[in-house]
């Protein structure tokens, strides 16, 4: 599934938000959303997954013209993890991993032993299985993202949008999910916030400001000092991890380049 957007535009009361941006995510790639707080990357993932309708501009999932399918014809493409998972009625952590079977059932129909398998699975992959019983709302907030991503699993997609998912988590889980998602080998799109876990998870980025897209390209083309100076307004230094050549980044303070004796 390749998911194509075209010159998509969004306002929210009034005011531009998501101003004529064009992305593409090529088959099985994981593609990263970058930015400062307020750019626009929920709002643009949003009118992706038909939360918000854009003003202008197309969004297709391969084939399927997800401005005009119904939610439920997406969804059974498309999982996402929202940002915010809260719920006003209490469900245990298996009824909520099983909702992800919803978009593959008709009306009334009842869970088979093959939905129970999946269910069982995605629970287990995402490491809660001695929770399965517990009530969602006693769960903390890195454990309720799990539970959705878990949900997303059930629901077999066959494409994947995230909205910071690894919020709330601690390192370990933070790299389970990362790690969980690249294992999916299936197209992501995902806005993140430690560019350094972007530069290791990520095949492609674009980095957003003010609802446009200033830069895309692979991770050591467009994590560069001078990019996130003028994007995130922090200064940074960029090197080669030792152990992987993986893309580092250690941010700087002013009093620290100055004791480097650089500018
Ligand atoms: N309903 C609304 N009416 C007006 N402005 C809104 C509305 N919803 C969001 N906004 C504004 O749109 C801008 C973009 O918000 P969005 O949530 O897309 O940013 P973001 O890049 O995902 O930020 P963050 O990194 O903080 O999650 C923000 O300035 C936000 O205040």
């Amino acid at each position: 599934m390749e998911l194509n957007v075209k010159d998509l535009s969004v306002s929210l009361g009034g005011t531009p938000i998501v101003n004529g941006i064009s992305l593409q995510v090529r088959e099985k790639k994981f593609v990263g959303l970058l930015g400062p707080n307020g750019c626009g990357k929920s709002t643009l993932l949003k009118s992706i997954y038909k939360v918000i309708k854009p003003d202008a501009g197309q969004a297709h999932l391969s084939d399927t013209d997800l401005l005009k399918s119904s939610p439920k014809a997406v969804a059974r493409k498309m999982g996402v993890v929202g940002q915010f998972n809260d719920l006003s009625f209490d469900f245990t952590v298996r009824e909520m991993v099983a909702m992800g079977r919803t978009p593959h059932k008709k009306l009334l129909d009842s869970d088979n032993a093959e939905d129970s398998r999946i269910v069982d699975e995605a629970v287990r992959k995402v490491g809660l299985e001695p929770y399965a019983s517990r009530s969602y709302l006693t769960l903390s907030g890195g454990e309720k993202q799990r539970v959705i991503l878990a949900r997303s699993l059930a629901q077999q997609p066959q494409f994947l949008v995230l909205d910071e998912p690894t919020n709330h988590l601690d390192v370990k889980y933070q790299l389970q999910i990362l790690n969980i998602v690249r294992s999916l080998d299936i197209g992501v799109l995902a806005a993140l916030h430690d560019l350094s876990l972007a530069a290791k998870y990520c095949d492609y980025l674009y980095l957003i400001k003010k609802g446009r897209v200033v830069a895309h390209g692979v991770p050591k083309a467009v994590l560069t000092r001078e990019r996130i100076a003028e994007v995130f307004e922090v200064d940074c230094e960029i090197y080669e991890i030792p152990v992987t050549g993986g893309l580092g980044i250690a941010y700087l303070s002013a009093h620290e380049r100055d004791a480097a004796g650089q500018t």
